[in-house]
């Protein structure tokens, strides 16, 4: 048995977004207001940093800011999770500390980015994050965007180590999840990504689940999350679709974060435009965006 108590990860765990000022500089302000929002929401988690938050994208004193910020602000009501990835294995190593000394709850990283690695180094990489705190580790799985396969005996062998809690997938194979499940063992968690699959994830084995479009409607995850646990499939499928027909349009954009955000701008709160290369929604599209937005809350207010 893992001695972290492993409860506090499962449940809806936002991805929060990127907050960033009207110059674009990261704005720690924003961040709160933002990580409020979700906590009074009442949702399990923030993962603070990844794909979402454009860590890849930020320097590591601005990623630093936006953790103390979110941690500061909802640490004692939500687990906080800093995913610490970066290009070299030094800079997530100092994002690692620093997560330990504000106080987030895990760290997480993907394999480092741009090169082409090899299993071993990604172990490497890894085991140095892991070493540098003593925090509970969580490995981002993500091929799409870092091209590197996890292999199950990589996970295995990570999963051993008492530290290593879990694993966030964003692969698109629920068998995959499942694999990694089961060889995981029970006290190892398996956290969804796709969220287009939140319910068949949940079915086939995740313990819950981390996703970039949870934070324009985190009340339907949470909803789908309670039919779910109640029993009640046939409901739990109707909000899935209602979520992935969101999911579609929101997709259709030319990036998901300024589609996202422009939602989130609509109601109020105003987290700035994505970092580019990220693109911001057009003019030309603002309308389109409102009328998902509508059709957004209508389904929330349903919950
Ligand atoms: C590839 C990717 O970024 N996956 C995210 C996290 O796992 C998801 O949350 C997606 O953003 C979401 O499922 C929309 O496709
Ligand atoms: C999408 C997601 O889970 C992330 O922001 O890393």
């Amino acid at each position: 048995m893992k001695s972290y108590h492993l409860d506090r990860f499962k449940g809806i765990t936002i991805a929060m977004y990127s907050c960033y000022d009207e110059q674009g500089n990261v704005s720690p302000e924003a961040a709160r207001r933002l990580a409020r929002h979700y906590a009074d929401v009442g949702v399990s988690g923030l993962y603070v940093g990844g794909s979402s938050g454009e860590g890849m994208l930020q320097s590591a004193s601005e990623r630093k800011l936006t953790l103390e910020a979110a941690v500061q602000e909802v640490g004692r009501e939500l687990t906080v999770i800093a995913h610490v990835g970066a290009p070299s294995t030094r800079e997530s190593i100092e994002l690692a500390k620093h997560a330990e000394e504000v106080g987030a709850h895990a760290v997480s990283a993907v394999p480092a980015i741009y090169y082409r690695l090899s299993p071993q180094s990604v172990e490497r990489h890894w085991q140095a994050i892991i070493d540098s705190t003593s925090l509970p580790f969580i490995i981002y799985h993500i091929p799409q965007t870092t091209g590197f396969q996890l292999s199950k005996s990589l996970l295995v062998k990570m999963a051993a180590q008492d530290k290593v809690i879990g694993v966030k997938i964003s692969a698109e194979s629920t068998f995959e999840l499942q694999q990694f499940k089961a060889a995981g063992g029970d006290d190892f968690l398996v956290l969804n990504g796709p969220d287009e699959q939140y319910l068949a994830g949940r079915s086939i084995g995740a313990d819950g689940g981390i996703g970039g479009t949870y934070g324009v409607m985190p009340e339907l995850f949470m909803q789908i999350e309670r039919c779910f646990a109640e029993g009640k499939l046939e409901e739990a499928r109707k909000w899935q679709f209602t979520v992935n027909e969101i999911i579609t349009e929101l997709l259709s954009f030319p990036s998901l974060y300024g589609a996202c955000k422009a939602i989130l701008k609509l109601r109020g709160l105003d987290i700035g435009e994505p970092r580019m290369p990220l693109l911001p929604v057009a003019e030309t599209d603002m309308e389109r965006v409102r009328a998902l937005n509508e059709k957004i809350l209508h389904y929330i207010a349903q919950v």
